[in-house]
């Protein structure tokens, strides 16, 4: 089907926005008024720009509080109307979304509504265009779509139909089974917008925090099946009323948008765009580093071997049991110091994966390989890290591994590591990634959801909120089926804060305290944990003799669910990045949320010039 987006869902100049919804896909906006008031175009030059841009202009809005009122009253609205359908003319465009009443001269009359809504849409086919009369959740009399219709409906003006808006109908509550029951034709438009849900004000939440479909907890794709029934063959139009993408760039966000239809489509049955592949774990996480020595400490301490370097660049492939980290080694990308800059998802079918990720509208990067390297595809996620759809040493698929050449002094990739000799892995060395931490953009959140989730094929769970002594940080994790895949979004305090900005790789062990002594004796610091943690601790489980004092000499942290039990510490950060260890018993499910606050205390602790 077309697809439409309203103006206001993007920020920037009336011009950034068309720019950025042509460049992203869109077949077609809605001309918000403010955004025309504001723009220094003429309504004749934007409709050549629109046309320039293979946009067409599918509905202006909003006209107000026009209908059930004293005659007096309704006869100026109807000149108002008027010169808003000549400047429809100029603009090119044929429909107008008038939305339900909420002036308090309004009359709970229907009769009088449709009389007057009659009247208007015999004015505006005089003109050649074509009234859409749509409730708002907080219409004063009139703010359920039923309602609406009904009164369209004794109205009975073929310029005269209704517009459906997703999140006034699914927002109360009403049943949108009913839409079927309204004449496809007499659905002038369609507007689309997802919301989380919250107890709140509806005109608040409405205008404040409406998101892409997907991104929310309204059904929003059985409502377009409503509607698609009915007969509806307009476009399909975003309207998102969004505080933080009104300050977002307009390009990324009119690429989420459109990535939101795509997959609203595929939801509905109305597109199929190549099938999801679910990706079964993580290959590798990749470090960028300006110099290599402080991450080698590092890594070695956690019990990481160097085990292969790559074949024509400055890359050496880490690891210990399944647990691979390439470090990169590149001077020029030293802003950040060390960096994660990408990540290898093992993927049962990596051209395939790449095929979904791209008509996802995912950003394909161009393959920086050497003609012998395997062949790998990759795409950018909206923080930027790179995702990498890879096969590791399995039949038939290239390999990234073949790659690397081993080094000599190295042990066998995946052999069992000797255990116990000084300074080498024992059975406490990393198993496997465990899980990584990304931070997000602060504006880009909902958006990198909605790619783990749509491009890469990972399932989002719950959002929770973790106190930062700076601010609060948002996490939500999206996992794969069986949790070898399991990446935390975050957004940080703020936009130039430190904990806005960093990224963790967790590593797996079987015995943690273990992992905890050999890192230390190894060398490697260890984040300090407060004591007033541990005395909390003691106080909330019971433990065996000794165990507590354990946990308090290593700074080892401790959590608990109805599954299982969650032990984990951390290193100091280098650079964006920190690692952690962490050992899971028995199903345990989370990340160690409990812990999240006082980790990030300590970490703000330790930055310079802080007490
Ligand atoms: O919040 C509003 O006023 C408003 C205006 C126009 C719409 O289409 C809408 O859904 C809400
Ligand atoms: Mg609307």
């Amino acid at each position: 089907m077309r697809t439409s987006i309203a103006t206001v869902s993007l920020s920037g100049s009336l011009t950034e926005k068309l720019t950025a919804a042509s460049s992203a896909g869109f077949d077609g906006v809605e001309i918000f008024e403010n955004d025309l008031l504001a723009s220094p175009l003429t309504p004749e030059e934007i409709r050549a720009r629109a046309a320039d841009l293979g946009l067409t202009i599918d509905l202006y809005q909003p006209m107000r509080d026009i209908e059930a009122v004293p005659p007096q009253e309704f006869e100026r609205n109807l000149r108002r109307a008027e010169h808003k359908f000549r400047l429809m003319n100029r603009l090119g465009t044929d429909t107008v979304l008038v939305c339900s009443s909420v002036s308090p001269l309004a009359a709970d009359d229907d009769a009088l509504a449709a009389e007057q809504l009659h009247r208007l849409a015999a004015l505006a086919q005089e003109h050649g265009v074509r009234v859409a009369y749509e409730a708002l959740a907080w219409g004063r009399h009139v703010s359920t779509y039923d309602h609406a219709w009904r009164i369209v409906e004794a109205a009975g003006h073929p310029a005269l139909g209704t517009c459906l808006d997703s999140f006034h109908i699914l927002a109360r509550g009403s049943d949108p089974k009913g839409i079927e029951d309204i004449p496809g034709e007499k659905i002038f438009f369609l507007q689309l917008a997802d919301a989380p849900l919250m107890a709140m004000d509806v005109l608040q939440w409405s205008r404040h925090y409406r998101c892409f479909p997907g991104q929310g907890g309204l059904d929003v794709t059985g409502l377009v099946r409503h509607v698609i029934n009915a007969g509806y063959t307009g476009p399909l139009s975003l309207e998102v009323f969004n505080d933080v993408f009104r300050q977002a760039d307009a390009g990324p966000t009119a690429v989420d948008a459109q990535r939101s239809l795509v997959l609203l489509q595929e939801a509905a049955g109305i597109a199929a765009p190549p099938a999801s592949v679910e990706p079964t774990g993580v290959a590798f996480a990749e470090l960028t580093t300006p110099d290599a020595g402080a991450v080698s400490d590092l890594l070695g301490a956690l019990g990481l071997r160097r085990t292969a370097r790559h074949r024509s660049k400055p890359v050496e492939l880490w690891q210990a049991g399944a647990a691979r980290v390439l470090v990169t080694t590149d001077p020029v990308r030293h802003r950040d110091g060390l960096a994660l800059a990408a990540l290898g998802l093992e993927s049962p079918d990596p051209a395939a994966a790449a095929a979904r990720a791209e008509s996802l509208l995912a950003p394909v990067l161009p393959r920086r390989r050497a003609p012998e390297d395997a062949p790998l595809d990759a795409v950018a996620a909206p923080d930027g890290v790179e995702i990498f759809f890879c096969a590791t040493d399995r039949e038939g698929l290239p390999n990234w591994r073949e790659d690397f050449a081993p080094l000599p002094e190295a042990p066998l990739p995946d052999a069992p590591l000797p255990a116990g000799r000084c300074g080498e892995p024992g059975p406490a060395a990393p198993l496997r990634i465990d899980h990584l931490a990304l931070t997000q953009p602060w504006h880009q959140f909902d958006e990198a959801a909605l790619f783990h989730r749509t491009v890469l094929g990972l399932r989002p769970q719950e959002s929770v909120d973790v106190a930062d002594p700076y601010g609060l940080l948002r996490s939500r994790a999206v996992t794969n089926g069986d949790g070898s895949v399991r990446i935390a979004l975050g957004i940080g305090a703020g936009p130039a804060d430190d904990a806005g900005r960093a990224q963790h790789i967790a590593l797996a062990t079987d015995d943690v305290v273990a992992a905890a002594r050999a890192f230390r004796k190894a060398g490697g610091r260890a984040l300090p944990v407060p004591p007033n943690y541990y005395d909390d601790l003691a106080a909330r489980f019971e433990f065996a003799p000794g165990e507590a004092e354990t946990y308090r000499e290593l700074g080892i942290l401790y959590d608990r669910d109805e599954h299982g039990v969650f032990r984990h510490f951390y290193t100091e950060t280098v650079g964006r990045v920190f690692f952690e260890l962490v050992q899971r018993d028995g199903g345990y499910r989370g990340y160690g949320a409990q812990n999240a606050p006082v980790r990030l205390a300590a970490q703000h602790a330790l930055r310079p010039g802080r007490r």
